[in-house]
């Protein structure tokens, strides 16, 4: 489990308190196994409460627990906490380091100190899991975006985190090729019992989560599961996002007649589902 603990986080520190902080009195907690799709506004802390949990930055208040470890005891505490917690960054280039597909996906596993056998049977695992195999020997610097992003992911899932944190990983990316990639993730997660944070902009990503946190201004703002989260659209506006297409779609039908639909529709196929059960 993670706890954050009432952080609040100042990238000016504690000196210039008449900066707004990138985070402010924020509390929650991260069980083994959710998924969590985390979202909000440019400038909300989302990056910034990614780089805590993943002990990047240490908060000047409060504390961020990782399965029992403060992220600010340092030394053994802090290895372990970076095993435990992986972070993949918004753009691949930021976090590739080594020349070729395979070396990338053997790093991690590398600096972990693991026997050969091992190290080679992780790669093979990840080159099958992140459809990289076709691509094992080329040059990290030949990829396409979105395969460099799959490497990236697999860099990070070969050191067998317990915590997954993708940072807007489909932003870069068309739109098949991001929900194959979040597909995969969340298959891993069900699978291994990994729990994932996917950072997004994208509010019709939100239905296939288990539950949502959106942030505004450095606060959680809501949290809960997606469509509890979707029947608070005015406060959703006000941190300037809106419903997904198809929540407002039924809204719509719901003001014009087709009061018996539900308040929150979450996907084309629940609408379709919903329409066909008031024939
Ligand atoms: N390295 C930094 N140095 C100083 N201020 C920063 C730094 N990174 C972020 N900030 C500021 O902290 C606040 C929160 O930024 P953060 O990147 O966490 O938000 P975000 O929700 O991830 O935004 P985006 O969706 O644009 O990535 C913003 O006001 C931002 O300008």
């Amino acid at each position: 489990m993670i706890e954050v603990n009432n952080v609040t986080f100042r990238y000016s520190g504690e000196a210039e308190e008449g900066i707004a902080p990138a985070l402010e009195e924020v509390t929650l907690r991260i069980d083994e196994g959710e998924t969590i799709a985390l979202i909000g506004h440019n400038g909300s802390g989302k990056s910034t409460l990614a780089r805590l949990l993943a002990a990047i930055v240490l908060p000047q208040r409060g504390s961020v627990i990782v399965d029992g470890l403060r992220t600010d005891a340092g030394g053994e505490s802090l290895w372990q906490i970076r095993q435990s917690v992986g972070l993949v960054f918004q753009n691949p280039d930021d976090q590739l380091v080594t020349n070729t597909v395979i070396d990338e996906i053997a790093f991690g596993p590398e600096n972990l100190g693991l026997p050969r056998f091992e190290i080679e049977e992780r790669v093979e695992e990840m080159l099958d899991l992140l459809d990289l195999r076709p691509y094992a020997r080329h040059a990290v610097s030949d990829l396409s975006q979105g395969q460099k992003q799959r490497l990236a992911v697999a860099g990070v899932l070969a050191m067998r985190p317990r915590y997954l944190i993708l940072d807007e990983p489909t932003t870069m990316i068309p739109g098949h090729t991001a929900e194959q990639l979040l597909e995969t993730v969340r298959r891993l997660a069900r699978e291994r019992g990994i729990s994932v944070l996917h950072i997004t902009h994208h509010m019709y990503e939100l239905a296939d989560f288990d539950r949502v946190i959106v942030m505004n201004r450095g606060r959680v703002l809501l949290d809960g599961t997606p469509a509890s989260v979707l029947r608070h659209r005015e406060e959703l506006e006000r941190a300037g996002l809106g419903l997904p297409l198809i929540t407002q779609l039924g809204q719509r039908l719901r003001a014009r007649g087709w009061s018996q639909l539900p308040e929150v529709i979450l996907t084309l196929d629940d609408l379709k589902a919903a329409l066909c059960s008031l024939k």
